[in-house]
Order: structure tokens, then sequence, then C-alpha cells
């Protein structure tokens, strides 16, 4: 597995960087281990607290260069980039100043005597992460388990090593001691061993159901917690009484975001019958005429695939998808010319019978389903393999959110489109995963939340 830089708006190497040996996966365990059994890890938290202030600083004083290096190593928008700059830094200084809170004693009522849950960090945590939200991924892991005392080795995903190395020198720079984050550019092999050793505790994981179901299967196999984030089939659902203008608008901004390589992105289009065709008519214009280009430009709305294996698995996945059935109403292929361009394609008529009906097209490519009401919408929601997050379009809240309860997804949203913020929980059911990550519910997935117990008389 190579850790490499190649610019997707253009495919040129940028740069290679070699991987790490047996022998730095072993110091970085016997630091992180070393670290966790410190007081620095089991003390008071304030000192850790402080590192992640001291980081959300420094984010903030390199976010232009930071958000340059992001769009150079995967091609989201620099919009973006600076976007995914801004909150990692928000996550930073959420739990800096949340995570005392989380983490204080929490009282029982208790007929045995004075009972409390105390939360104490359990060990060395190993993070998996995708390219997709190069920063946020790794943030999202390191900043509750630095608050909780958990040291981290991370491996990140092969296209963004670049951003894997500037996150390690900002946390060290913030005054991380040695072991509390260490970046590894290793194989799934050393992964696999990484989650057998004694020392390591628990694994976070963000990606593909195929890497998600080995590491699971590693964990439970050496008796390892581990928590899941990894694709969604989400819908995105216009009620008949929706707001159409606003609807399409957000239909288009969530299905190209990133292009279209985001778990939360709308996929699934479940149109009401009464304005399906108004509906498609308007989304299909606006797809059509989004500027595409390079994702440095601030006036592009759609930048490249991440890489020219994720095109070209895209437009197989597309093909098959017409090879079953499935008419196109748009786009279809990869745009001619430099880089992985692929251009907006908009899917209709995939029956039940189509694999595409139950696969995430992880890409600028929407698939539009129409129901005749609220009961269907539900039915089609639900009959998915995934359930990860989920968008409920109507002007009557408590329709839409007697809709949204049905929904088997980990989140919906209802009258905007899925996103993500430090206070949420972020996670899903069935295929796309379990645990959470995020708010109160993440910083507490590698915790031991102990009960003491004082008894009576
Ligand atoms: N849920 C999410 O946020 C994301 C989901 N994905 C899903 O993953 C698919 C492919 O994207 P990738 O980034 O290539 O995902 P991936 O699952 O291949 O990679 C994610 C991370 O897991 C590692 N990995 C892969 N196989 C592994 C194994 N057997 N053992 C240990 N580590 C392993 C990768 O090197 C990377 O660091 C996408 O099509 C999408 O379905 C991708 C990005 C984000
Ligand atoms: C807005 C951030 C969403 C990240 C979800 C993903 O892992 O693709």
């Amino acid at each position: 597995m190579a850790y490499q830089t190649i610019n997707p708006t253009t495919n040129v190497l940028v740069k290679t960087y070699p991987n790490h040996t047996d022998a730095d996966v072993e110091a970085a365990l016997d630091a992180a281990h070393r670290l966790y059994k410190s007081p620095w890890s089991k003390g008071p938290i304030q000192p850790r607290l402080q590192v992640l202030e001291r980081l959300a600083y420094l984010i903030d004083a390199r976010k232009e260069e930071l958000a340059q290096i992001a769009t150079v190593e995967m091609g989201k928008l620099i919009s973006d980039a600076r976007d995914e700059v801004w909150i990692i830094a928000e996550i930073a200084r959420f739990y800096a100043r949340h995570a005392e809170k989380f983490l204080a004693p929490v009282k029982i009522d208790s007929s045995l005597g004075e009972a409390w849950v105390e939360h104490h960090p359990i060990g060395v945590m190993l993070a998996v992460e995708p390219w997709n939200f190069p920063y946020y991924q790794l943030m999202r892991v390191f900043a509750p388990n630095l608050a909780a005392g958990n040291p981290v080795v991370a491996k990140h995903a092969s296209i963004v090593p670049h951003c894997a190395t500037v996150f390690e020198e900002l946390v060290n720079e913030a005054g991380a001691p040695k072991g509390a984050w260490k970046n590894l550019f290793i194989t799934a092999d050393q992964v696999a061993k990484i989650i057998a050793d004694d020392r390591v505790q628990g694994a976070a994981m963000t990606g593909s159901e195929g890497a998600g179901s080995a590491i699971a299967a590693q964990a439970g196999k050496y008796l390892k917690k581990s928590t899941l984030e990894m694709g969604g089939n989400d819908v995105f659902v216009v009620l008949d009484d929706a707001d159409l203008e606003k609807a399409v608008e957000t239909g288009v901004f969530s299905r190209l975001h990133i292009s279209g390589q985001e778990c939360i992105c709308a996929k699934r289009f479940v149109l009401h019958e009464t304005i399906a065709d108004k509906f498609l008519e308007n989304f299909t214009a606006a797809m059509a005429s989004v500027k595409i280009g390079d994702p440095m430009d601030e006036t592009t709305k759609l930048g490249p695939l991440s890489s020219a294996d994720a095109s070209a698995n895209l437009a197989k996945q597309v093909q098959r998808a017409l090879d079953h059935g499935a008419k196109l109403y748009l786009g279809g292929k990869p745009i001619d010319g430099k880089g992985n361009f692929f251009a907006p394609t908009i899917l209709t008529n995939v029956t039940r019978d189509n694999p595409a009906y139950f696969e995430e097209f992880f890409g600028p490519v929407a698939q539009i389903y129409v129901v005749k009401d609220d009961d269907e919408a539900v039915t089609l929601a639900n009959d998915s393999r995934y359930g990860l997050a989920g968008v409920v379009f109507s002007r009557n809240i408590e329709r839409a959110k007697a809709l949204a309860s049905r929904i088997e997804t980990g989140a919906v949203w209802i009258n905007t489109f899925a996103s993500t913020a430090p206070e949420l929980p972020f996670g899903g059911v069935k295929r796309s995963g379990y645990g959470r990550e995020l708010s109160e519910l993440g910083i507490k997935e590698f915790v031991n939340q102990k009960l003491v117990l004082v008894a009576k008389g």
C-alpha cells in the first residue's frame, strides 16, 4: 500500500511517502502505552484540554495552507476544504470546553447505597480513516480520546499522506506528549497486528464495508471494542407540500458535495408523485448547469473524484445499473481530459432487481424514485442495507417529524441537507456501522464507565 499524493485534478504524482516498519509500529505502541500508564492520561483532565485549545488556535492560524493541502490531495473544492479546517478547530474547542462536564461522575439513586459512575480511559486506541474528510476524520477520533486520556495510533488512507503528516505536526506543536497521537503509514496486515496487540484496547474506523468488516472481525477476535462508520445510501424525501425551490437547491448541493464522495450525501431522491416531474425538471437543469473544473477556483461547483480508480469504478457501477434496466436521465460517464472528473448523473427506473437499488454511488450520481404517499416513502427508505442518515422536505413539520421517526437511520435532517457539528452525534445502523462519534456520546465510546458504590450503614 503506497502512500502517495497524486493531485486528482491533474493526476500528477506530487510525492511518495515511505511506509513505516514493524519497528516503527512497535515504537509507536510502546510510547502510547507508556503514556496511558502515566499520570498524564489518568490524572487531571485540564492539561489535556489545554492541548486541544492550543491545537484549535494553531489550526486557525494555518487555515489556508491546510485547506490547500486537502484540495491538492483529494480534490475537494477549496471552499469545502476551508469549511473542513474550520470544523476541526471547532471539534477541538468543543471537547476542550465540554469534556470535563461529559466525563464528570454521574450520581445514581440506589437503595444499596451512595452510587455513581466514573469515566476512565481504557488504553491505546487505533484509528483507521478514509480520505474524503482527511482532517475531520482524524479529529473526530483524536479530540475526544485525548480529552479522555486514550492515546491513539492512526492509519490514514493512502491517498492523503500530507494531510496525515501535517495533522500530526499540529498535534505535536500544540503540546501533546509523545505517544498521544502517532500517524502510521502501514499495511492492512500491520493494522491487524496492532488490533491484536494487548496494549490496544479499541478501534475506530470510517470507510467501506470491506475495511469495516475486516477491522471489526479482528477486533472481535481479540475482544476489543470497535466503532464503525461506513457507507450510506441516504434518502432525500420530497413530499407534496415541500418548498420545491429549496428542495432542488439543497438536493443538488448535497448530491454534489465533495463531488458526491460523502457518506451522508443525498443519494436516493424519493419524490411524491404530485411533485416528481417538476422537481426532476428543475433538479436536472441545476445538475446540468453546475460549473465543473479546478477545485482551487472559487467559482467551481464540482471538482474531481479522489482518484482515477474512483472514477473508473463509478463508471462501471453506472453502466451496470443501465445494463440492468436503469434509464440514464443525465450524464453517466467520466469527463474526457485531465483529472478524474465525472459528469453529474441522474438515473431513473431503478427497479428492485437492479443491483444499483441497494448500492451506494460514491460520486455525483443521483437515483430518482417516485412514491404515492408517506408510507411508501418510508418503506422505500428502509428497504436498504444501510442506515446512516436521511433528509425529509415538507412544510408540515409534524408530518416530517413523524416520517423521520420511522426511517431506520442514525440521523434524519428536516428541510436541510445532512451535515455534522461537534455537538451532534454521528453514526448509523445496519451496514452503515455502529457506535457514535462527536457529541457527549462520542467521548463515552472508549471510556470505562465504572460504577462505584458505598454500601449503606
Ligand atoms: N463512511 C464514510 O465516511 C466513508 C465511506 N467510504 C466508503 O469506502 C469506499 C472506498 O473509500 P476508501 O477510502 O477507499 O475506503 P476504504 O474502506 O478502502 O479505506 C478506509 C480506510 O481503511 C483502510 N483499509 C481498507 N481496507 C482495510 C483492511 N482490510 N484492513 C485495514 N485497513 C483497511 C484504508 O487504507 C483507509 O485508511 C467508498 O466507496 C465509500 O463507500 C469512503 C470514505 C468515507
Ligand atoms: C459532513 C461530514 C460528513 C462526514 C461523513 C463521511 O465520513 O463521509
